[in-house]
């Protein structure tokens, strides 16, 4: 098992907004995470992340607890936000950097996995470039490039395709079946599941945060029907 979110009830100072979340994600499974606006999904991966705290429950990563060991914890994560972080002052070679030298990954494997990745998302002539000045999609393509060269074992994108167009959707998506198949876990957020259905084992179907389905993808139709159209 890798994630394991359990009773999780937290939210903003005195805004309860998840009630007694709870659900786990296992290595080599993609589980979505979907819902309308505002029903919690945002608030959810904020509390994985560590960027806030639960009032009750707990949340465990291979072993590591959130709470007791949240540098280990964090360590192996990888999140890609749905709007784009990136240094005003850093190019896009030394984003790239940064990473590698946090996640204290082996320069040489990182700096080739990192050329193929450059290659795939177009931005292998831009290496010099500052990213804050690039288009939305192509500061997305960095910031998946930042966590895809990672070992991390638990991915967290929060809605990944919304800014990329349909060819980096692809290869996205081809990137994480490769990793799944590798063993990683996957999270995701998205409104779009039409583009996920075919590579998510499982669904986390939250409504006014709480979890009202949840289950393996090929029961998603009969369980949400009232998302099955949005895509
Ligand atoms: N920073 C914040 N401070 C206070 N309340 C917040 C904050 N962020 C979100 N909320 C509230 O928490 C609830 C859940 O919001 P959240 O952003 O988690 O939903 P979501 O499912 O991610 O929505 P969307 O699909 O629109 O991104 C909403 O009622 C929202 O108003």
């Amino acid at each position: 098992m890798t994630l394991q979110v359990e009773h999780v009830s937290g939210g903003y100072g005195q805004l309860n907004v998840l009630k007694d979340v709870t659900f786990s994600v296992a290595a080599g499974q993609l589980t979505a995470l979907v819902g309308l606006n505002g029903s919690g999904k945002s608030t959810t991966i904020n509390h994985i992340i560590g960027l806030l705290a639960p009032k009750s429950g707990n949340i465990t990563l291979n072993n590591y607890q959130l709470k007791k060991d949240p540098v280990a914890y964090k360590a192996q994560i990888a999140y890609i936000p749905e709007q784009p972080v990136l240094y005003p002052e850093l190019t896009l070679r030394e984003h790239l950097d940064v990473t590698i030298n946090s996640y204290r990954l082996n320069q040489q494997s990182a700096w080739e996995n990192a050329q193929k990745l450059l290659k795939i998302f177009r931005l292998d002539n831009k290496l010099d470039w500052f990213p804050v000045h690039f288009s939305k999609g192509m500061r997305q393509k960095v910031m998946i490039i930042m966590a895809f060269i990672t070992d991390a074992k638990l991915f967290i994108i929060d809605e990944p395709f919304l800014g990329l167009d349909v060819v980096a959707v692809k290869d996205l998506l081809q990137l994480i079946d490769e990793r799944k198949n590798n063993g990683t876990a996957f999270l995701i957020t998205t409104h779009v599941i039409a583009t996920l259905a075919d590579h998510a084992d499982q669904f986390v179907y939250l409504k006014d945060g709480q979890v009202a389905a949840q289950g393996p993808m090929n029961q998603f139709q009969q369980s949400v029907p009232e998302l099955v159209s949005e895509g």
